[in-house]
């Protein structure tokens, strides 16, 4: 349990996160606790300048590599966290708070990944063109250079597996920023890097806050920005890297629509819509918090999704059989949001049994009912564990709602009618549309926003496109035929 760490483990945290004296100091706070895991100096110009510098030279190598022998050390990259996986998930819990369970699947995801995109490092290439006269022309598909990342608090590794592995597979270096909330596992993931056998500087994580990521974003030998976070934050990200012409992935938040159909297998609707509300407390990106569900349905409903509400186990991550973990903190009491929305369970603070975990941010989950499009709670993005329930009468009439909104990050529906499943799919306004399930993120398949949810992908073999560039080699066979 968390509360029987060792010491020991702290002060080696301490040990990775520190960086060189400067006055400020930023506090990452236990989440499971409420104690402050580590300090840690944000990154100023000169260390931010010297890792960029320093991932630039890993580049001009590690580029010039051959596919199969990138994906070599990718390979062993995946091997090693593979190996590693629960001693990194009970990092991952520390630094986040999540549970073990879903702690677990993250680290499985992220060495997945890293093993797909070495797969196709091995493919990359280009095209031959024939033109008139013997000549031809081809395209090699090169690395951009020097690739940011910066990430959000709730999926500290995963986030730094999925934007580093297939930037390394293109033949880029990267220099990643976790959240200053979540400083720790990044550094277990350059770590892992080097061992495998990634040159010196391939991989750099820099530490900080909005500052260092400034650094970061202005940079003159940065070629692009890659951020998952918040719309507000991703606004800015862009407006800097478009004075430095420098390409960038948005992946940003979401007020996700999930729509639930009287023809649906109900269970499995039940079961959605909590996998679609209360993974990582809540806070995940592409949650399906606006729970449209078709009139006749909606008492049985809300009282299977209720009463299965009220059983998940809050409380140490590190324990098993807890489903939901400790978050950044809120509680429904001090959030002004609810405009008249009945609260049918949870959205209070959770004080744990263990005298141990007391001072940590727990919430109980919890679902409202009697929403209206309109309400803050529908509109934006809570980022904890809150289901809004609103009930439809048609299928035009839901659509029409659930595109009513800026955001675009994701949306499902759950039905037995195939035909119905495919056009609400077509005509909903998001990256993704889950079909009788939800939040399923294989790392073939692409993910991302449409709207203010952002662009560009991460994941799938598209993302190779997002981390590489094309030029084109003319070839003359004959003559130069002159004008002049
Ligand atoms: N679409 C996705 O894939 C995805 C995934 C996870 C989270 N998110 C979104 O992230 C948000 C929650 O994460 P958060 O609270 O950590 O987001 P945030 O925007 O507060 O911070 C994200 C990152 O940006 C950095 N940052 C802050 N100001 C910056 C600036 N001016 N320049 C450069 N970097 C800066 C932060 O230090 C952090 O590393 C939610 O909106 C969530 O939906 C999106
Ligand atoms: C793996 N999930 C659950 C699809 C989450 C992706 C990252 C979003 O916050």
């Amino acid at each position: 349990s968390l509360a029987l760490l060792p010491t020991r483990l702290f002060k080696n945290m301490l040990y990775i996160v520190a960086m060189r004296a400067q006055p400020a100091y930023n506090q990452s706070i236990l989440f499971p606790a409420g104690r402050v895991l580590c300090q840690m100096v944000p990154c100023g110009s000169e260390e931010v300048d010297e890792s960029i510098k320093s991932a630039h030279s890993a580049y001009r190598k590690w580029s010039k590599m051959a596919g199969m022998e990138r994906a070599r050390v990718m390979l062993e990259a995946a091997r090693i966290i593979r190996e590693r996986r629960e001693k990194i998930a009970k990092l991952e819990v520390i630094n986040n708070g999540k549970s073990i369970t879903e702690a677990l699947v993250d680290i499985d995801i992220a060495w997945q990944c890293i093993e797909y995109y070495a797969g196709l490092a091995g493919t990359l290439a280009g095209q031959h063109v024939q033109l008139p006269g013997g000549a031809f022309a081809y395209t090699r598909r090169e690395a951009l250079g020097v690739c940011v990342g910066i990430g959000a608090f709730n999926y500290p590794f995963q986030i730094a597996s999925w934007k580093s592995a297939p930037a390394l597979a293109c033949g880029n270096a990267m220099v990643f920023k976790p959240s200053p909330m979540t400083p720790v596992t990044a550094v277990i993931l350059a770590e892992i890097y080097k061992e495998a056998g990634v040159p010196d500087g391939l991989f750099c994580v820099v530490q900080g806050g909005a500052e260092t990521g400034t650094l970061l974003c202005q940079h003159p030998m940065v070629a692009k920005v890659s951020f998952t976070g918040s719309v507000p934050t991703g606004k800015k990200v862009m407006e800097m890297s478009a004075k430095g012409v420098k390409q960038v992935t948005l992946e940003l938040g979401g007020k996700s629509p999930l729509l639930i159909f009287k023809d649906c297998e109900l269970e499995n609707a039940v079961r959605g819509a909590l996998m679609a509300n209360f993974l990582t407390q809540g806070q995940v990106c592409c949650n399906g918090t606006r729970v449209f569900v078709q009139r006749e349905i909606l008492p049985k409903f809300l009282e299977e999704v209720v009463k299965r509400t009220k059983a998940i186990a809050v409380g140490d991550p590190l324990l098993d059989g807890t489903r939901m973990g400790a978050s950044r903190g809120s509680d429904l009491t001090t959030v002004s949001f609810l405009q008249g929305a009945n609260v049918l369970c949870g959205g209070e603070p959770f004080v744990p049994s263990d005298p141990k975990l007391k001072g940590g941010y727990y919430m109980s989950p919890c679902v409202l009912d009697n929403c209206k499009d309109d309400m803050t709670c529908v509109k934006e993005e809570i980022f904890g564990p809150v289901m809004s329930v609103l009930p439809f009468d048609a299928e035009e009439e839901v659509i029409q709602r659930a595109n009513n909104t800026t955001f675009g990050l994701a949306s499902g529906v759950f039905t037995r009618d195939i035909s119905r499943a495919h056009r609400v799919a077509e005509n909903l306004e998001a990256g993704t549309c889950f079909i009788n399930n939800y939040n399923i993120s294989p790392v073939e398949v692409p993910f991302g926003g449409y709207k203010n949810s952002g662009f560009g992908r991460e994941n799938g073999q598209v993302t190779i496109e997002y981390y590489s560039q094309l030029k084109t080699v003319v070839v003359e066979m004959g003559d130069v035929e002159n004008y002049f």
